[in-house]
């Protein structure tokens, strides 16, 4: 079975949710012309990282992106793996989770599921609030998982979700050009370990504190590089063979022969 994704790596405007809705609709029927599966999104697409302003800038249970989503994907046929946006409780404003909303292309809401493993060396814990549900759907009749940015970097976290039989892992992120290397390595680590694609959408730009790094990626079971982007805006498109997955598990069964009587 094929499937083709589109990965909008694109800059952000900080803290402008309606300039980077203007871009992200453009960019999603763009996309949609080319006649994609999947359109992949960045990390907190709607604000950046203004965190101090989400009082006036997140999305009150992700309910605006969700319907933009819906109207978007339908009219385009499209699904969207929606990156992530600033979701904020009716009730509880000052819970505010880093969210990712997947949508099929009939406008259903498929999965929300908000960031774990909140990430220090950029105040998310003085800002926002974990999520506590897994990144498990099933898109396109495949199954798969979401995990946004720093979460790749907890390998017990993304195992869990090959054991529940993933493919597909999307990632979304606003990762920094410093340790662009460390995205690219974990991502191939994560693909050959879990012997799924990782499909994983970066942001480019800058915001007030940080420089991000593109390099959005496509890789494969077998951790080969399938296309990768450099470090300006850009749609990355790919097809994939997903049934490159059984290969590969076939080949070096790592699933059946696991040690679960000395780990878990
Ligand atoms: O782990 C990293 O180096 C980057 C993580 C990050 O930027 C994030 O989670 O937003």
């Amino acid at each position: 079975m094929t499937l083709n994704v589109a990965l909008l790596q694109m800059d952000i405007e900080y803290g402008n949710p309606w300039g980077n809705y203007e871009k992200v609709k453009t960019n999603i029927e763009q996309a949609a012309k080319s006649g994609v599966d999947v359109v992949v999104l960045p990390e907190l697409w709607t604000t950046g990282y203004d965190l101090s302003r989400l009082d006036d800038i997140a999305d009150i249970e992700g309910g605006e992106s969700l319907n933009f989503f819906a109207e978007l994907a339908k009219a385009n046929q499209v699904h969207v793996v929606g990156g992530s946006v600033a979701n904020q409780s009716r009730e509880q404003a000052a819970e505010v989770k880093n969210t990712m909303l997947v949508v099929n292309a009939s406008g259903e809401k498929v999965k929300e599921y908000s960031k774990a493993h909140l990430f220090r060396l950029m105040d998310e814990e003085k800002y926002l609030v974990e999520g506590n549900d897994n990144g498990w759907f099933t898109l396109a009749g495949i199954p798969s998982a979401g995990l946004i940015c720093y979460d790749i970097r907890f390998p017990e976290w993304v195992r869990m979700h090959a054991l529940g039989e993933m493919k597909v892992l999307y990632v979304v992120a606003e990762w920094p050009k410093p340790r662009i290397d460390h995205w690219r390595a974990l991502l191939i680590s994560r693909a050959i370990e879990n012997q799924c694609f990782v499909i994983a959408c970066n942001r480019v730009g800058a915001d007030p504190n940080n420089t991000f790094g593109g390099h959005s990626i496509v890789v494969g079971p077998w951790g080969e590089v399938l296309a990768e982007a450099g470090e300006d805006e850009t749609i990355l498109y790919k097809e994939i063979d997903v049934d490159q997955v059984d290969n590969v598990r076939k080949t070096i069964p790592i699933f059946s022969d696991r040690r679960s009587d000395l780990y878990r």
